[in-house]
C-alpha cells in the first residue's frame, strides 16, 4: 500500500475529477486531452480505494478521438484494463453532452471494442436515458477466450470447492461466466465469485453474471466483476446474460435486467445481431484529487 501512494506523494498531482454512476456502478471520471498517465494501473488501484482514495469501482478516461465523438478508456478498481463497459459508457455520453459539446443526441464513442454508437433521451437539456450500441456478441469459445471442447462454451459445467455450475461463455468485448442458480438472493456471490473469475478456463480471467429468470422477458441478476468484484450493476453483463438466456430459450431476445442497482432493458436485435442496452446515467460530484499528505498512510 505505501509504495502505491509513493508515487503521488512525490509527484505534483492535482486530479479534477466527476464521480458519476450507472444503476450504482460507480466510477471516477476524469477528462484528459493528453491521454491516460503512465502510472494509470496505481493511480487507479489508489484512486478506486474506499477508504484512502475518491472510491470506485473503476476509473474512467474521457479523451480526444480521431474516429469519433470521443473516445472512453476503463480500468478496473484492480487497475486492470477493460475492454468494454456499457454502465461507463452511459455516463460518458451523458457527461459528453452536457459538458463538452451539447449538439447532437446521436454520437459515437471510441473504446477498445469498437466505436459504439449511442443515442440520448434528452430532457431540459438533461440526459435522462441512454441507448447504447454494444456490439455484436463473440460467442467463439477461443474468442471470449474460455477453454472448451466445444466451439461456443455453452452449458459447461465447472465444479467449484463443493459446487457443480453450469456456465455459458460469452463475450460483449470483454469476458462474461452466465450461471443460473436457484435461491439468487441467498447465493454465496462472495465465496464463489472470485474462484469463478479466476479459474483457469479463462485466461484472461472472466466478470461472472448469476441469474434467476422471472419470466420470458425478465432476468434477475447478481454480478462478480473482473478486476473489481461484487458490483451494483454491469451493462456488458446484462447484455451478456440476455444472449446466454435466449439461446437456450430461457430468455425473448428483449428482456430487462433487474440488477442490484435498478433495471436494464437489452434487446439482442435479429435484423443486425447487435446488442443495444438503455439505462441511465446520473452525476454524484465533481471533485479535486490532490497528492495525497503522509498522514493518510499513518
Ligand atoms: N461494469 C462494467 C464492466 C466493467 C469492466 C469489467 N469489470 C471487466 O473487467 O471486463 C459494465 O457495466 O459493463
Amino acid at each position: 500500500m505505501l509504495s502505491e501512494l509513493i508515487f503521488l506523494i512525490k509527484g505534483d498531482f492535482l486530479m479534477r475529477f466527476t464521480k458519476m454512476h450507472g444503476l450504482g456502478n460507480d466510477f471516477v471520471v476524469v477528462v484528459d486531452r493528453e491521454g491516460v498517465p503512465g502510472n494509470i494501473a496505481q493511480l487507479a488501484v489508489a484512486v478506486c480505494n474506499r477508504h484512502t482514495g475518491i472510491g470506485a469501482d473503476g476509473l474512467v478516461y474521457i479523451l480526444p478521438s480521431e474516429v469519433a465523438d470521443c473516445q472512453m478508456r476503463i480500468f478496473n478498481g484492480d487497475g486492470s484494463e477493460s475492454e468494454q463497459c456499457g454502465n461507463a459508457i452511459r455516463c460518458v455520453a451523458k457527461y459528453f453532452y452536457e459538458r463538452i459539446s451539447s449538439g447532437k443526441a446521436e454520437l459515437t464513442i471510441e473504446t477498445k471494442r469498437a466505436i459504439q454508437p449511442v443515442w440520448l433521451t434528452v430532457r431540459e437539456g438533461k440526459v435522462t436515458q441512454v441507448r447504447v450500441d454494444m456490439g455484436q456478441p463473440i460467442l467463439e469459445a477461443s474468442q471470449v477466450p474460455v477453454i472448451s471442447t466445444q466451439t461456443i462454451a455453452q452449458e459447461e459445467q465447472l465444479v467449484v470447492q463443493d459446487r457443480e455450475f453450469v456456465y455459458s461463455a460469452v463475450s460483449m468485448g470483454n469476458p462474461h461466466a452466465v450461471i443460473e442458480v436457484e435461491d439468487l438472493a441467498e447465493f454465496s456471490l462472495h465465496q464463489y465469485g472470485p474462484l469463478i473469475e479466476s479459474h483457469p478456463n479463462f485466461p484472461n480471467r472472466t466478470n461472472v453474471e448469476f441469474i434467476s429468470i422471472q419470466d420470458a422477458n425478465s432476468v434477475k441478476m447478481r454480478v462478480w466483476e473482473r478486476g473489481v468484484g461484487e458490483t451494483y450493476a454491469c451493462g456488458s453483463g446484462a447484455c451478456a446474460t440476455v444472449v446466454a438466456s435466449a439461446r437456450k430459450g430461457r430468455l425473448d431476445r428483449k428482456a430487462t435486467v433487474h440488477l442490484k442497482g435498478g433495471d436494464l432493458l437489452i434487446e439482442w436485435r435479429v435484423e443486425d445481431d447487435h446488442v443495444y442496452m438503455t439505462g441511465p446515467a446520473a452525476y454524484s460530484f465533481d471533485g479535486d484529487w490532490e497528492l495525497l499528505k503522509p498522514v493518510h498512510l499513518a
